[in-house]
């Protein structure tokens, strides 16, 4: 596996080697092992997948506070998304700001998010799974959100948001989130 630090400290971009042969190939998804030595978390408590129809949906951005506080490894395994991490840990000199990078089928890269971060994405294709593991339990009483299209925010979405869930449209501007205590 190939990790790569994003701009946002403690958050990685993760690449499978892929070991080919004429049936096809083989490659390691998550190995503790190699997490331990990058410093991430090496124990998931939750695996969710979500199927989204429509390109151009926008899904997020979402949180859990302390205690439920969790990282989060992402990765999209049908089809294409913009999937964008925002860095909400108090105390982080890059507090609000955001990082976003392609995920789909074809290359099967991971995002790690560490504990603080605000994830979400846009599908950039019809039929669309996201595949997640969770460090800890979902618990709606902990949850959070930032409003995704929030100017000060300034997410340079590929394509106009649409199909946001009410509970998304709802959600604060940045200026009104408390930072995270991870
Ligand atoms: C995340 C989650 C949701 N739910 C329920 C709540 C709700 O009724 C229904 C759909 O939830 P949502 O609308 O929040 O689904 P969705 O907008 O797809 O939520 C996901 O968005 C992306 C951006 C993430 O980062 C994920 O962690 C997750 O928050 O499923 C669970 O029962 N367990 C869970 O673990």
């Amino acid at each position: 596996m190939i990790f790569t630090e994003l701009p946002l400290k403690g958050a990685f971009r993760v690449d499978p080697e892929r070991i080919g042969d004429e049936r096809g190939h083989f490659a390691r998804m998550f190995c503790a092992d190699e997490f331990a030595a990058h410093g991430l978390c090496t124990s998931w408590f939750q695996t969710n997948r979500s199927f989204t129809k429509k390109a151009g949906t926008t899904r997020g951005l979402h949180f859990q506070r302390p205690p439920a506080v969790e990282a989060k490894l992402i990765r999209c395994s049908r089809g294409a998304v913009f999937d964008v991490i925002v860095d909400l840990r108090a105390g982080s000199p890059k507090f609000g700001q955001w990082t976003a990078l392609e995920l789909s089928e074809a290359n099967a890269t991971a995002v790690y998010a560490p504990q603080g971060f605000a994830h979400g994405f846009q599908t950039l294709t019809d039929s669309v799974e996201m595949s997640y593991m969770h460090s800890a339990r979902y618990s709606p009483d902990h949850e959070g959100g930032v409003l995704l299209d929030d100017p000060e925010l300034g997410i340079s979405w590929p394509m106009k948001p649409s199909n946001q869930s009410a509970r998304d449209l709802a959600f604060p501007p940045l200026s009104s989130v408390e930072p995270i205590k991870p």
